[in-house]
C-alpha cells in the first residue's frame, strides 16, 4: 500500500537527536514555522523508524490483540503527519499542525501499558524463551526511548506555540509569559526541590499502607544542606524517576524494620561531567540476581492491580516503573543504576549529564544491525558455567 512505501521512505533516514542546549536555544527565539518544517520530516522519520522494529517484533507477540492495537495507532498517526507534506507553513496550517500533534498525543497515552498487556497475553499462552525474552527486552528498550523522544518533541512544539497561551499572544520566546520554563524544560531546575516533592509524594503513600515512613536527610556533596542545585533539565523526568526509586525504597525499609524506620539519604553531587544523585536506604538489600531482573520487562510484568485496589498493594508492584525510569535517564545521556548489598541496604544513583551540549537525545536507529538483534542465534556460551549451581547445597563460602 502507499503507507508501506511511505514506511521504506521515511525509515531510509536516521533521526537526528538534539541536545539540552539546542532544545534551549531554539526555544529562546522559537519560530513556529521552523519548528513544523523540521517536525513534519523528523516525527515521520522517528515513528517509521520504530514501526519497522515492530513488524520484525516475535510472531507470537506481534499477534497478540494488544500490540495489533498499538500498531495501527502508530500506523494512524503517521498517516495523519505525513499529510502535512503537502501544506505550506501559512498561519492556518500551522493551528492544524498543532491540533494534530495533541490529537496525537492523546491517542498514544495508553501505548506503556497496553504493550505490558500484549507481554501478559504472551506470557499466559506461549512458552517464552529465553531469545524471545530477549528480543522483548531489547524492542521494548528501544520502542519507550522512542516514544520519550516522540512525546518531547510534541510537547515542546504544542507548549512552545499551542493555544493555552491565549489568543496568539507571545510565548516564553517574546513578551508575556514570564514563566522561565522552556516548553518542559527548565533552565533552572531545582534538584533539591524535585527530590523533596517526590519524597512528599511518596511518602504519602507510604503513611497510608505502613502508617508510618522513613525520614529523608537530604545532603550535598556528604553534607546536610538546603541550597538549591539548580541544573537545565525536564522536572517531570527527574521527578518519575525519583518518585519510582522513593516508592521502592520506602518499601524496602517499611518491609525491613517493624519500627523506627532508618532514614533514605539523598545526596546531591555535581561534578565536571555528572551530575549525580544517589538514594541510599537500609532496607535490607536485594541480591545481584534479583537487581538484574528488576530492569526485565517479562519479570515485571503481572496483572496490574485494579485502580480501586490500588492503594491496597504495598506502595504498587515494580511494575514497568524501574526499567522506563532508567530509559528517561538515558534519554539525555545519563543512566540510572541500582547498587545493593544483600542483608544491608541499597544505593540507586541517577546519573545526569552536567553540560547542556552533552546531554543528547539517545534514540534507536533502525539498520542492519538492529534487524539482527531479533533474529537471535543460539548464543553459545563462552564462560564456564559452574554445573553445581543447580545442585548448590546452599553451602556457604564462609563455613
Ligand atoms: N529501585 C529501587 C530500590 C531501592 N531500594 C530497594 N530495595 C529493594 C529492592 C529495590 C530497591
Amino acid at each position: 500500500s502507499n503507507v508501506t512505501k511511505m514506511l521504506d521512505f521515511y525509515s531510509q533516514f536516521n533521526p537526528s537527536p538534539l541536545s539540552i542546549k539546542q532544545f534551549i536555544d531554539f526555544g529562546l527565539n522559537a519560530c513556529e514555522r521552523k519548528s513544523y518544517l523540521f517536525l513534519r520530516k523528523e516525527l515521520p522519520v522517528r515513528l517509521a523508524n520504530i514501526m519497522k522494529e515492530i513488524a520484525l517484533l516475535p510472531e507470537n507477540l506481534l499477534r497478540m490483540p494488544s500490540v495489533g492495537m498499538v500498531n495501527q495507532w502508530y500506523e494512524k498517526s503517521f498517516e495523519e503527519i505525513i499529510q502535512f507534506e503537502q501544506m505550506e507553513p501559512e498561519p492556518p496550517v500551522l493551528t492544524q499542525f498543532c491540533e494534530r500533534l495533541a490529537h496525537i498525543r492523546n491517542r498514544h497515552a495508553d501505548v506503556v501499558q497496553t504493550m505490558a498487556q500484549g507481554v501478559l497475553e504472551l506470557k499466559e499462552s506461549h512458552e517464552v524463551d529465553t531469545g524471545i525474552e530477549n528480543s522483548i527486552q531489547y524492542f521494548l528498550d528501544r520502542f519507550y526511548m522512542s516514544r520519550i523522544s516522540i512525546r518531547m518533541l510534541i510537547n515542546q512544539h504544542t507548549l512552545l506555540f499551542g493555544e493555552q497561551l491565549g489568543p496568539k499572544q507571545a510565548s516564553v520566546n517574546g513578551i508575556g509569559n514570564g514563566g522561565r520554563h522552556i516548553g518542559s524544560l527548565d533552565p533552572a531546575c531545582d534538584v533539591a526541590a524535585v527530590v523533596r516533592d517526590a519524597y512528599e509524594n511518596a511518602r504519602f503513600l507510604c503513611d497510608r499502607y505502613y502508617l508510618a515512613s522513613p525520614e529523608l536527610q537530604l545532603m550535598q556533596n556528604g553534607v546536610p544542606s538546603k541550597r538549591p542545585m539548580p541544573i537545565v533539565y525536564v522536572p517531570s523526568h527527574l521527578y518519575h524517576m525519583l518518585f519510582e526509586l522513593f516508592k521502592n525504597a520506602m518499601r524496602a525499609v517499611m518491609e525491613c524494620h517493624e519500627s523506627n524506620p532508618p532514614p533514605i539519604q539523598v545526596n546531591l553531587v555535581s561534578g565536571k561531567e555528572d551530575v549525580s544523585v544517589k538514594m541510599s536506604d537500609r532496607g535490607g538489600g536485594i541480591p545481584r540476581s534479583v537487581t538484574d531482573l528488576l530492569f526485565k520487562y517479562m519479570y515485571s510484568t503481572a496483572p496490574q492491580p485494579s485502580k480501586s485496589d490500588s492503594d491496597t498493594v504495598p506502595l504498587a508492584g515494580y511494575g514497568y516503573g524501574l526499567p522506563i525510569s532508567r530509559l528517561y535517564a538515558r534519554y539525555f545521556h545519563g543512566d540510572l543504576a541500582l547498587m545493593s548489598c544483600e542483608g544491608y541496604g541499597t544505593d540507586a544513583v541517577i546519573y545526569l549529564k552536567a553540560l547542556t551540549n552533552e546531554a543528547n537525545e539517545l534514540l534507536p536507529v533502525f539498520n542492519r544491525t538492529s534487524t539482527k538483534f531479533y533474529r537471535p542465534v543460539a548464543q553459545l556460551g563462552d564462560w564456564s558455567a559452574s554445573l553445581n549451581t543447580a545442585s548448590n547445597s546452599g553451602c556457604r563460602n564462609r563455613e
